[in-house]
């Protein structure tokens, strides 16, 4: 069946009893494919037949389908064209994991943050009206992607609007984790809630008898429909929004989605399809533990095991630390905006889960709620991934930092992540950061300084940012006392002529970059910064005297980072000797995975050593 659908035009002209098929081959591609490249598995899993359905009833890319965070665009990508592109995926030049308008016609709108779809939807269908063009369009957003606030902000939007617009809600009861509030208790109160689903079965039969029966009665049974929504389900939360709420539908029957998708496209208004999957189905690991397959490594077909499971990671680190201290500590609370895995703080929601808070994918909101837990004397511990910490720009100046409250931010995914790409390098935080009063900002060089950075954070009393990166953080003591001085950096080695001023996982790379340089018998004075703000301008004054030229490193972009930083101290204090800033130039990064990036943006030892060697040579 696969062979033979190049675009969703194929799959139009298959019979709809081979559909049962499609699926199970579908599912063995993708599984046989995340396997080696690793990627959003469980997501993509569940939603085989909805994506048949949507493609099979509407006419992409005329009509418009987005995808919401796009991570479970994968079969979409395979209906449209683009299944032998997939020994690529995440890869370096490789298909993207998430939707690039890029890449087809038929990624409407780019990806990889969550809750942007119904906005971004509703925004294609408002111009497609002032243009008096005629087309649908379909919002794809998950049960976890609808506890952002943008989504929600869309919905309050769309909902008063005469437009034209279908949000399908693919509801699977998870986030990457469990998926948490109110909302999803209502979901799946309208999941499950046998009563309601017959009562509203059978007013909705009656309603599909509508021809023979005159205006005034579908009028009356119309309100009937309501008062037995109301009666049933209180508030009819989406009806009352101004949806015609669909559902719930069984999201593996790809007949019933083709049939209420049908009806939902001969539909006038804002219209809202309740669809219930099942993440992570047909691999029954994925279904079993869809947390895991969610974003998944490469893995073991037969055993589901994951290459390099064993090995602990930054995030661990953080976590377990953190947990640590707070087992100790009664003021010690935990915040994470629906990423307990991903940030370690599963550990702490194990052992401590009354002051463990997930408050689902809500960054500004989790940012301020730490700020309210901080003026009560508690202490958060914000944990983020750096790219979705953007979204909380103003509440961390606003709510935070203007209130100098002590909050600590602990910023998972600083500087490149690798195959997630554009959407997810976190290489802005040191830039979006540093201008920022009030708020301390410290990288550690290794595993054994985060523990050292997180226990000293215990006791400032102002805002703090603790940026470490994504990946295996190497042996680690969680005893470690904190030996680390406040706004003090570390003179790692004794050098002439040149200082390298590095920071976090860069001061590794730094070190190593010295050794080739030996070879050229040039002999840097190496620097771990260890804070950006405040820097240790004694000691980056002191060497900055000594030398020649300064070299700067970091894994932020150049513009406004921790070089920016030292070139202004620089100025500011006149010394005007060469900077040359090494870190990302002012672009987007792309996917592809993390040494073959530093590689290819010089910022890999040997590049690092070449770039300081032929400085040098320039100078002389
Ligand atoms: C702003 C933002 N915060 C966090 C994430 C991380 N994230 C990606 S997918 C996801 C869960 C989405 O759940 P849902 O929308 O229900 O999709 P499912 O995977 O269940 O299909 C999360 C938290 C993100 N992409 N964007
Ligand atoms: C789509 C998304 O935003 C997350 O699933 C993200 O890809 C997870 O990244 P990690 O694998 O680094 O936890
Ligand atoms: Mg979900």
């Amino acid at each position: 069946m696969l062979e033979q659908i190049d675009s969703p035009y194929d799959l139009k002209k298959l019979d709809k009893k081979d559909f049962l098929l499609l699926c199970r081959e579908i599912r063995q591609f993708l599984i046989e494919k995340v396997s080696k490249t690793g990627g959003h598995l469980a997501s993509n899993l569940g939603i085989v037949e909805l994506t048949i359905a949507l493609h099979y009833v509407f006419d992409s890319p005329v009509d418009k389908i987005i995808w919401d965070v796009g991570h479970q665009c994968y079969v979409h990508k395979m209906l449209t064209g683009r299944k032998d592109q997939f020994d690529t995926l995440r890869k370096f030049n490789g298909l993207s994991g998430f939707t690039k308008r890029a890449e087809s016609v038929h990624d409407v709108f780019g990806a990889g943050h969550s809750s942007t779809s119904i906005s971004a939807a509703l925004g294609i269908a408002k111009a497609r009206d002032l243009k008096g063009e005629k087309y649908s369009v379909v919002a794809v957003i998950g049960d976890g992607a609808l506890t952002g606030g943008m989504a929600l902000e869309a919905l309050n939007d769309a909902g008063r609007s005469e437009t034209n617009l279908i949000v399908v809600l693919n509801h699977n009861e998870m986030s990457i984790s469990e998926n948490v509030g109110s909302l999803s208790l209502y979901l799946s109160k309208l999941r499950t809630d046998p009563t309601y689903n017959k009562l509203k079965q059978e007013v909705d039969n009656l309603l599909n008898i509508a021809p023979p029966i005159g205006k005034s009665l579908h009028k009356y049974i119309e309100k009937i429909k309501d008062s037995v929504k109301q009666l049933v389900v209180p508030g009819m939360f989406f009806e009352e929004m101004g949806f015609t709420y669909l559902g719930p539908i069984d999201g593996h029957d790809v007949g019933g989605l083709i049939e209420v998708l049908e009806r939902a496209k001969r539909m006038k208004g804002p219209i809202l399809i309740h669809v219930v999957t099942k993440k992570g189905k047909g691999y029954k690991f994925a279904e079993k533990f869809p947390e895991k397959f969610h974003s998944a490594a490469p893995f073991d077909i037969q055993t589901g095991k994951f290459v390099n499971e064993e090995q602990e990671t930054y995030s661990d680190v953080f976590g377990k630390t953190l947990t640590e201290m707070a087992l100790k500590d009664d003021e010690i609370v935990a915040i994470t905006a629906a990423m307990p895995e991903g940030t370690g703080l599963i550990h702490f929601a194990k052992l401590i889960p009354e002051r463990f808070f997930d408050v689902g994918i809500a960054e500004q909101h989790a940012t301020t709620f730490a700020a309210g837990m901080a003026v009560q004397g508690y202490k958060p511990y914000f944990a983020v991934y750096s790219t979705f910490l953007q979204r909380a720009y103003d509440q961390i100046i606003h709510d935070v930092c203007i209130q100098k409250l002590p909050v600590v931010f602990a910023i998972d995914r600083a500087g490149i992540v690798g195959e997630d790409g554009e959407t997810h390098q976190g290489v802005f935080d040191l830039s979006y950061l540093r201008p920022i009063p009030n708020i301390a900002i410290m990288s550690p060089k290794d595993a054994n300084e985060l523990v050292e950075m997180i226990k000293l954070s215990r006791n400032l009393d102002f805002p703090v940012a603790i940026r470490y990166p994504r990946g295996k953080a190497g042996k680690f003591d969680i005893t470690r006392e904190c030996s680390i001085e406040f706004g003090k950096a570390e003179l790692v080695c004794e050098g002439k002529e040149i200082a390298i001023f590095a920071l976090g996982r860069m001061v590794e790379k730094a070190l190593k970059a010295k050794e080739i340089l030996k070879a050229s018998d040039l002999q840097p004075f190496i620097v771990n910064l260890r804070f950006v703000k405040p820097l240790d301008e004694e000691l980056i004054l002191d060497i900055s005297n000594k030398v020649k030229f300064i070299v700067t490193v970091e894994d932020n972009v150049i513009v406004g980072g921790v070089g920016s930083a030292i070139l202004e101290l620089l100025n500011s204090t006149g010394i005007h000797k060469p900077v040359l800033r090494l870190g990302f130039p002012d672009k987007f990064i792309e996917q592809g995975d993390v040494e073959s990036l530093f590689k290819k943006y010089n910022l890999d030892a040997e590049s690092i050593a070449n770039t300081i060697l032929q400085k040098y040579k320039e100078m002389r």
